[in-house]
């Protein structure tokens, strides 16, 4: 283990040791933190940076210098220049290997179960999660178990957990719903290792986004960044990572970060815009995006928070401009997202129309899946296509016209 890490709860201030590893504070319940003591970032600072990846920042993750990662070459995706409005860059974290940023966070925490000695790894999941986790628990030599929303999963990511061999277990109920049982499991069986954000391995790959942000901006940082919010792990991770990076005397600013939810998904973005310090949940959330299709995010607290500090704002958009933005991305940009992950660019719009963001600002849209993740969704643009019979191409096409 590393000796400068150690686990504390930001709510309540309950410090541990990262050897008697858990999950949720005992104090108060909330997800734990990994937090780095004596210096240990500044002398991180001083390491040189080898490799692509989330494993580039392997000084800033808490293993020793000899850890032997289980890796599948995540991070290192591209940071797109959008079309769509000056200063936007989109950052494709659907070029993942199992096409979704889960892959970050999955990599490190697979790799802490790994040495842990885990042999089931277990999570909850509306999709995404459950891909990662499945491929990999494959590369690791695991057993997988996912447990999914009913009938409510889109059909890509369902074919990944099945392609690398999950147990796939379904839930009568939401996403909400499925973490409940999985918690619920976890407090009297330790045989599963728990791969949902909960886990602060999965935060701690995840941050690595900033990093590299901030690499590929010439080692500046963007004014705002501006993504999906669904269980409130990424904005947690993500803010704790540009925040890491100022401690480390990389940079001196820190972004906005501003959290987008689904109108009919929005419990943070509610209690962010009434001022309030506690969560309503979403008893039925709705959305098409089902990836953040979300009542009661299990990071809201420190989602709120990083919103808060950051001085960025957790908003909410209609599916209709999730749609239009998915649709903007794909055919402007030539970017093809999952609906979720659509919400950056809607929510971008958004919050530069209510002035949250000013014409002309770096802002970063993080695209957190690929679009191949559910085809049905697509359907929703509108198809364009005709039927000819062979030989009467030619005139169909001229009629078509
Ligand atoms: C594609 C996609 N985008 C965004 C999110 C939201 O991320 P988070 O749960 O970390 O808020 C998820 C999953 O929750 C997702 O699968
Ligand atoms: N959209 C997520 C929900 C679970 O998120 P996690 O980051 O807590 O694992 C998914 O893909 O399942």
């Amino acid at each position: 283990m590393d000796r400068d890490a150690s686990l504390t709860c930001y709510n309540c201030g309950w410090k541990g040791s990262l050897e008697e590893f858990r999950y949720t504070c005992p104090r108060c319940g909330e997800p734990l933190t990994i937090v780095y003591e004596g210096g240990r970032l500044a002398e991180s600072s001083r390491k040189e940076l080898r490799g692509r990846g989330v494993w580039r920042y392997s000084a800033f993750l808490p293993f020793p210098e000899d850890v032997e990662p289980i890796t599948l070459d995540e991070g290192w995706t591209p940071l797109h220049v959008s079309k769509l409005a000056g200063g936007l860059r989109l950052k494709n974290e659907g070029l993942n290997p199992t096409a979704s940023f889960k892959d970050r966070g999955m990599t490190v925490a697979i790799t802490d179960a790994h040495r842990r000695g885990a042999s089931k790894v277990i999570c909850a999941s509306t999709g995404n999660t459950a891909a990662s986790v499945a491929a990999y628990a494959a590369r690791a030599g695991m057993r997988s178990y996912v447990l999914v929303p009913s009938g409510a999963v889109a059909k890509g990511k369902l074919a990944q957990a099945v392609a690398h061999g999950a147990k796939i277990v379904k839930v009568k109920g939401g996403f909400d719903e499925a973490l409940r049982e999985v918690l619920e499991l976890l407090s009297s069986d330790r045989s599963f290792y728990l791969l949902n954000s909960v886990n602060p391995y999965r935060i701690e790959g995840q941050k690595t986004l900033a990093f590299e942000v901030w690499e590929q901006l010439d080692r500046s940082v963007p004014d705002v960044i501006v993504l999906p919010v669904g269980n409130a792990g990424n904005i947690s991770a993500i803010w704790k990572g540009f925040k890491e990076l100022r401690d480390a005397g990389l940079t001196d600013s820190t972004p906005r970060m501003i959290g987008v939810q689904a109108e009919g998904a929005a419990p943070l973005a509610r209690a962010f815009e009434e001022g309030l310090s506690e969560l309503r949940p979403v008893e039925s959330p709705q959305t098409y995006a089902t990836a953040i299709k979300i009542g009661s995010p299990v990071s809201w607290r420190r989602a709120l928070m990083a919103a808060r500090e950051s001085h960025g704002a957790i908003i909410s958009v209609g599916d209709d401009s999730i749609l239009e933005a998915q649709r903007d991305l794909a055919r402007v940009d030539g970017v093809f997202v999952e609906p979720a992950s659509a919400a950056s660019l809607a929510g971008y719009r958004r919050a530069l129309a209510e002035g949250l963001i000013d014409n002309g600002e770096k802002v970063v849209a993080v695209l957190t899946g690929h679009g191949l993740k559910d085809p049905d969704a697509v359907m929703r643009f509108g198809v364009d296509e005709m039927e000819v019979e062979p030989g009467k191409l030619r005139r169909e096409l001229s009629a078509y016209q």
